[in-house]
């Protein structure tokens, strides 16, 4: 059964680091992170997250030292264009698009029946939202973000109206949530979580040598959080909305930089990398 807390009940990752590298026992820390909220602060928009140099820095010297990988709500390229490296895996769109070093690329989740009724959405809501004044229609390849970051109080009512009609006539896409946005996603049981645990099978991660660590922040996070209870550890960057299945916390983006760095060391003090 999935434990759940308050966000402000977890221990810091950072102060309590010597703790949680107990969990480690000799194993190698895997490490998936989400992006938004994690390794960039949330802004207003989109294309304005962009990744650090420090950050991307950090992320270059872990991966030199283990198993790295992004995963991610947006696309998949997207996000490996704004990250940057090529030693990184990524998996974009909630984990149905996944890439890596040594041309892996594949679809674990099955999403491409989706694509369709994904085009047929995107076109509706393009044309359904543009009157409504700082809304804004992000296509992912396997899911669609619709923000309302920037949409008058009064109007998010009508976004999300607007967002049901779509739905109702779709029975190929669910709702997801995020932070600020409603997402439309294939109407599959997939997500970040078995997205984690297919990686983690693909780069031969599930055995006695390795421990899957995985960081985000938003409710999306929470599938991988779940799926790593019993084998790994789970850090909430900040807070969400709902009860959290992390086991620890940071409390902002420049922590996870710290963090990321006191992991590199670790793993290279333990003798690898
Ligand atoms: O799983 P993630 O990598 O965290 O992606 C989740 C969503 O992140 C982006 O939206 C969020 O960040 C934006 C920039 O900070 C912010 O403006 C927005 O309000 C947030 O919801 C991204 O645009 C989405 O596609 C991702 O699903």
């Amino acid at each position: 059964m999935i434990q759940k807390r308050e966000a402000h009940e977890l221990p810091s990752a950072l102060k309590q680091f010597n703790e949680l590298k107990a969990h480690f026992n000799n194993k190698i820390p895997a490490v998936f992170l989400d992006y938004d909220g994690c390794l960039t602060p949330i802004v207003q928009r989109p294309e304005m997250a962009i990744l650090s140099d420090e950050m991307r820095e950090a992320l270059h010297k872990l991966a030199s030292v283990t198993k790295v990988a992004v995963v991610s709500g947006r696309d998949r390229q997207n996000v490996a264009e704004l990250v940057k490296l090529d030693n990184l895996y990524y998996a974009g769109s909630h984990g149905f698009d996944i890439t890596g070093p040594g041309a892996m690329a594949s679809e674990p989740g099955g999403a491409k029946a989706a694509l369709p009724a994904l085009d047929k959405a995107d076109l509706v809501l393009q044309e359904k939202l543009k009157e409504i004044a700082g809304s804004l229609v992000e296509r992912k390849r396997y899911a669609i973000a619709v923000h309302f970051r920037n949409v008058a109080d009064d109007q998010v009512e009508q976004v999300r109206k607007v967002v049901d009609e779509v739905l109702s006539s779709m029975p190929e896409l669910k709702i997801g949530h995020g932070k600020k946005i409603y997402e439309l996603k294939p109407n599959m049981d997939w997500h970040k979580g078995k997205a984690v645990l297919w990686l983690m099978e693909e780069l031969g991660l599930n055995n006695a040598n390795y421990l899957p660590l995985y960081i985000g922040d938003d409710i999306t996070d929470e599938d991988a959080f779940a799926a790593l209870q019993e084998q790994g550890i789970g850090i909430l960057v900040g807070e969400h909305d709902d009860k959290t299945a992390a086991t620890y916390r940071l409390e902002s983006v420049d922590d996870v930089l710290i963090f990321l760095n006191s992991l590199t060391d670790t793993i290279k003090a333990q003798g690898h990398g």
